[in-house]
């Protein structure tokens, strides 16, 4: 029995076989590896572009350019758009205009716009711009934690918990992430037991959901099958979402093996933007046009519309003047 989860992992169709062996489904149900269902039949997509897709960016993207991209992106069935960060502008100089950003966007009824806050500051701050929903981003590596948010993991968690209980008081809602759950760009390696002790201090105290982010982009579908087992014992699979950079061009891969296991809930961002200021080298992010088609082809709902995300891709890579890291986007245009 104890090899099971190995026997899983290797095996592309394990679908098949837990169909046809009713006990072993049973069994990694009560373990929590795989959740009651398959595939999930909706998939909610968090579409991080307007931050973690720009936070990066070496040239200051005008704001009016940051606003249009939200408002089109408002206008594609997305019902979760992440607009900014109140981060130290001396840290991350992209994110310097949050307020201008999210006060400028026309809210669509029904489409959240969460904003990234490291401390009480960044949530005071974001609760005066009028933000309604709120993030805050851990990490399960160490140096991590300390070059990106300048504590340690001890310290980041006392001061989540302070915008969490503000947070909880005035109803809004938070979200928590915890970064390097698949490698660190210092520590290489980061245990899964690390992430699983991180998500389940934030969800114990009062995020809503635990986006695990493959900050660097070197997961794969083995490493991602390990973390999420280990992880779903502490934190149930419907409060898990998984958050992939594309590096090593394994983001889809990941992203399916999470479904498989019963995650529903995926980040991605538009035109493949993105990468982390304290994460050299890491690309960005998987693009939602991709992940859109990838769900497409498997029936699986998620309410957003391919073709004016496509539409949102082509505007911030004409304003960038870059080619959209989608293939999907590529391929369209090759063939429209
Ligand atoms: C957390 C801090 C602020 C600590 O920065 P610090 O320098 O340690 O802060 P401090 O408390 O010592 O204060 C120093 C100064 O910063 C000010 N300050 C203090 N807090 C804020 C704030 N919120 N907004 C604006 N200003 C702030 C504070 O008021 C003070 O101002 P002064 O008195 O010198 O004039 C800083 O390290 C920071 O902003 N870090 C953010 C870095 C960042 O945004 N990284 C990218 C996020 S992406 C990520 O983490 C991964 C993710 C989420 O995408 C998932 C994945 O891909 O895996």
């Amino acid at each position: 029995m104890g090899n099971v989860p190995t026997t899983v992992k290797h095996c592309l169709s394990y679908r098949q076989i837990i169909e046809d062996y009713p006990w072993l489904r049973s069994w990694l149900q009560e373990e929590k590896i795989i959740s009651d269902h398959d595939y999930p039949e909706f998939v909610k997509i968090v579409e991080v572009g307007p931050r973690d897709g720009l936070q990066n960016e070496k040239e200051i993207v005008p704001t009016r350019v940051k606003i249009q991209l939200i408002d089109m992106l408002s206008t594609t069935g997305l019902s979760v758009i992440e607009a900014t960060s109140f981060v130290s502008s001396k840290w991350v100089p992209q994110m310097a205009d949050h307020t201008e950003v999210l006060q400028g966007i026309q809210r669509v009824p029904h489409v959240r716009y969460p904003v990234l806050t490291p401390n009480m500051k960044g949530f005071q701050d974001a609760v005066a711009a009028g933000a309604t929903e709120v993030a805050v981003f851990g990490s399960a590596s160490e140096t991590f934690s300390r070059k990106n948010i300048n504590c340690s993991i001890a310290e980041s968690m006392l001061r989540f918990e302070e915008v969490i209980r503000t947070a909880k008081d005035r109803q809004i809602p938070v979200r928590g992430y915890v970064s390097c759950a698949l490698g660190c760009p210092h520590e290489r390696h980061v245990e899964p037991s690390k992430v699983a002790e991180v998500a389940k201090k934030l969800y114990e105290m009062g995020c809503y959901e635990i986006s695990l982010g493959d900050t660097i982009g070197v997961g794969t579908p083995g490493s991602m099958f390990k973390m999420l087992q280990t992880v779903m014992k502490d934190v149930p699979v419907n409060a898990l979402a998984v958050h992939c950079h594309d590096t090593y061009g394994q983001a889809l891969p990941n992203i399916l093996t999470a479904l498989q296991m019963g995650v529903s809930v995926v980040d991605s961002a538009v035109a493949g933007l993105g990468g982390c200021p304290y994460a050299q080298g890491s690309s960005g992010n998987v693009s939602t046009e991709d992940v859109l088609y990838m769900l497409q082809g498997m029936g699986i709902e998620t309410g957003v519309n391919l073709d004016r995300v496509i539409e949102a891709g082509d505007f911030i890579c004409n304003a960038l003047d870059r080619r959209s890291s989608s293939k999907v986007s590529q391929a369209r245009s090759r063939t429209l």
